[in-house]
């Protein structure tokens, strides 16, 4: 199978040789070129722009920061929609909301092109390991077309309907991460400033109800201040932004994902936004002293 990849960041670079590695050829693309020569060296082919990429390959991943990244690599000039047209399939897995998705799923199937929205859960390792869980919706036939690509980068791929669930899901499954990384930080600070060991809090969280990955993952890199990017920090605010405009359209009230939000937020204005999000404990560190 062929195809092609648009978008080389922590998540792209990871997707796209993962294909590689498992015999399906490659053809990429990314705003900056220069980060391309990598995956030229695991096998991948670059063209110069994503309606090249488009025009030469059958389906095309997508994979890119946020909404405004994801259209402009759609509606620019050189972009998607020059090529797009009939045979054609167009699978975007950047996390955006539903209106964005809904906008692309419009432009590119007036060109009789056909789009899948698949934002992925699980960050950098996971997406090494082929281990994402992918929340697709849209065009069924494509979806399914996609499942020999969907089964090498995930474990698990859910079909969610129409275009905009998918998104609307990522958004909520990141609102509860970003809300319970949060509460883990206030935790680690309170057990430090209380003269507690936080790498004890860490064992003994570990041994209860409250066990996940995340914070075992996390929490020993935390209690060093040491946040190497896995998920950036500046892409979990989007997210929180992203999930509290889904609730403001449904009336739901998030108290405690609109504080994460703004713990989020004083982090970016620290200039923490391209570290991990596990970074934003800098930012209840701060708001203590
Ligand atoms: N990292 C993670 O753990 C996870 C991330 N996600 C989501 O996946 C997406 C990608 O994340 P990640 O790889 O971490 O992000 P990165 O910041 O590492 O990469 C972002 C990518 O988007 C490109 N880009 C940004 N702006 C534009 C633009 N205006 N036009 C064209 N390309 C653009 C960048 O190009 P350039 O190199 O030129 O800057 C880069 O290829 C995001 O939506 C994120 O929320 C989802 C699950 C996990
Ligand atoms: O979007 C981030 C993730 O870890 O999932």
């Amino acid at each position: 199978m062929e195809v092609g990849f648009l978008g080389l960041g922590i998540m792209g670079k990871a997707m796209s040789t993962n294909l590689l590695k498992h015999g399906f050829k490659v053809t990429v693309w990314n705003r900056t070129l220069s980060k391309c020569d990598e995956l030229v060296e695991h096998g991948a082919s670059v063209c110069e722009s994503p309606a090249e990429v488009i025009k030469k390959c059958k389906y095309t991943i997508a994979m890119l920061s946020d909404p405004c990244a994801a259209l402009s690599v759609v509606f620019d000039k050189g972009g998607v929609l020059e090529q797009i047209c009939e045979g054609k399939g167009y699978i975007d897995m950047s996390t955006v909301d539903a209106e964005t998705s809904l906008k692309i799923n419009e432009a590119i199937t007036g060109k009789g092109g056909r789009f899948v929205e698949g934002p992925v859960s699980g960050s950098k390792k996971p997406a090494e390991d082929g281990q994402l869980i992918i929340l697709a919706a849209g065009d069924k036939a494509l979806f399914e077309e996609s499942i020999p690509a969907f089964d090498v980068l995930g474990k698990r791929s859910f079909f969610l309907g129409q275009v905009g669930n998918g998104a609307k899901m990522k958004l909520i499954v990141n609102m509860i991460m970003g809300s319970m990384m949060n509460a883990f930080s206030e935790g680690l600070v309170l057990a430090d400033k209380s003269g507690l060991s936080s790498d004890t809090l860490l064992d003994i969280l570990d041994l209860g109800a409250m066990t996940n990955p995340m914070f075992k993952g996390k929490g020993p890199s935390m209690n060093k201040s040491s946040y190497p990017p896995a998920f950036p920090l500046k892409h979990q605010q989007k997210d929180m932004r992203l999930a509290l405009a889904l609730g403001d359209e449904n009336a739901v009230s998030m108290p405690v994902a609109a504080a994460a939000n703004e713990a989020f937020k004083k982090a970016r204005s620290l200039g923490l936004g391209d570290l991990d999000f596990s970074a934003v404990i800098e930012a209840v560190k701060f708001s203590r002293e």
